[in-house]
C-alpha cells in the first residue's frame, strides 16, 4: 500500500509548537490545582489538626496513577513528578519539614526524601531515631522518617511511640513497590498521631514477649500478621497486622509457638502494601 504523502510535511517547529502549547496547558492546569489550596485549607481547618497530610488518601492516589499510567514516559520520573506535586502541595497547605535517622547513612535517605517529597520541602538529618521522634514530637506538623530495617544501634525504636501523645507511624513508603523502584528503601513515615486520613488496612503494634524464639514470622503467618522489626535481646517485635484482625489472634498465633505476649500496644497504622508489577 502507497502511503499517503502529506503535502506539507511536518516541521521541527511545528513540533515544537505542538510541545509549547502542551507545556503551557500543564503548567495551566498547575496553577489551576493551587487555586484549589485556599478553600481546601479553610476546610481541613474546620475539620481541626496540624498537618495537611493525608496518607491514605495519598496512597489510594499513587495506586490510581501507576495503574492507568501508560506509553514512553518511564513510571518511575512518572510517580516522581506526581509524588512532588502532591508533597509540594501539602507543604503550601501547611509547611512541615521532614525529619530522617541517617544511622544507616545519609545518601539513600536524601534520595528517598528528595523522590517522595521533593526539594521544597526541607530535609532535617538525626543521628538517630529519637532525635527523630523528638524532632516531630517538637514541631507541629512535621513527618519523621525511619528505615524499616533500621541500623542494629536502633534496638526496639519503635517502642518510642507507644506514649498515646508520641508519634505514630501514619505511612510506609514507597507507596507502590517494585523491585527496582528508583527509592526503594522501604520507610515509615512518622507524626504526630493523626486526627482524620488515617490509613487502617496495616496495623503496627510493640509487642514484647516472654522470650525470643526463632520462627516467629511463619508463626504469624496464620493471622495474616508480619514481624516488620525485631530487638531480640529485648524480646520485642513490631508486627504488622491486617486492621480486620484483632489482636486476640495475634496471641493464639504466637502461643501455638510457644511464646506469650506480655505487652501489645498499637503504634501507627499505614495504607495496604501495594506491588506493581510492570507490563513488559
Ligand atoms: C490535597 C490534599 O492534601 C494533601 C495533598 C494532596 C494533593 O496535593 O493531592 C493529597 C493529599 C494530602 O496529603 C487533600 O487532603 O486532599
Amino acid at each position: 500500500m502507497m502511503l499517503e504523502r502529506r503535502p506539507n510535511p511536518e516541521t521541527l517547529a511545528d513540533l515544537r509548537d505542538e510541545i509549547d502549547r502542551i507545556d503551557a496547558c500543564l503548567h495551566e492546569m498547575l496553577m489551576q490545582r493551587g487555586e484549589i489550596i485556599d478553600r481546601l485549607i479553610a476546610v481541613k481547618a474546620r475539620a481541626g489538626g496540624s498537618s495537611a497530610f493525608r496518607p491514605g488518601r495519598e496512597a489510594d492516589m499513587m495506586r490510581r496513577l501507576v495503574e492507568r499510567h501508560k506509553g514512553i514516559l518511564p513510571l518511575d520520573t512518572v510517580e516522581s513528578i506526581w509524588r512532588i506535586i502532591i508533597s509540594t502541595f501539602t507543604f503550601v497547605q501547611a509547611n512541615y519539614s521532614v525529619h530522617a535517622d541517617i544511622s544507616g547513612g545519609d545518601a539513600q535517605m536524601r534520595d528517598c526524601c528528595r523522590f517522595h517529597f521533593g526539594f521544597t520541602v526541607p530535609y532535617v538529618t538525626h543521628a538517630d531515631v529519637a532525635d527523630v521522634v523528638a524532632a516531630v514530637s517538637a514541631a507541629s506538623g512535621d513527618l519523621g522518617l525511619v528505615p524499616v530495617v533500621s541500623s542494629p544501634a536502633s534496638g526496639a525504636w519503635w517502642q518510642q511511640l507507644a506514649a498515646p501523645a508520641a508519634p505514630k507511624i501514619i505511612a510506609r513508603l514507597p507507596f507502590v513497590e517494585r523491585p527496582d523502584h528508583p527509592a526503594a528503601t522501604p520507610l515509615f513515615v512518622i507524626a504526630k498521631p493523626v486526627k482524620d486520613g488515617a490509613a487502617r488496612d496495616s496495623v503496627l503494634y510493640a509487642a514484647t514477649l516472654t522470650r525470643w524464639r526463632d520462627g516467629l514470622n511463619a508463626a504469624l503467618g496464620a493471622s495474616g500478621a508480619e514481624l516488620v522489626a525485631k530487638a531480640p535481646e529485648a524480646h520485642a517485635a513490631l508486627l504488622a497486622v491486617p486492621g480486620a484482625t484483632p489482636p486476640a489472634s495475634l496471641r493464639e498465633a504466637l502461643a501455638g509457638h510457644g511464646v506469650e505476649i506480655s505487652s501489645l500496644t498499637e503504634v501507627g497504622s499505614h495504607a495496604a502494601r501495594f506491588d506493581f508489577v510492570r507490563a513488559s
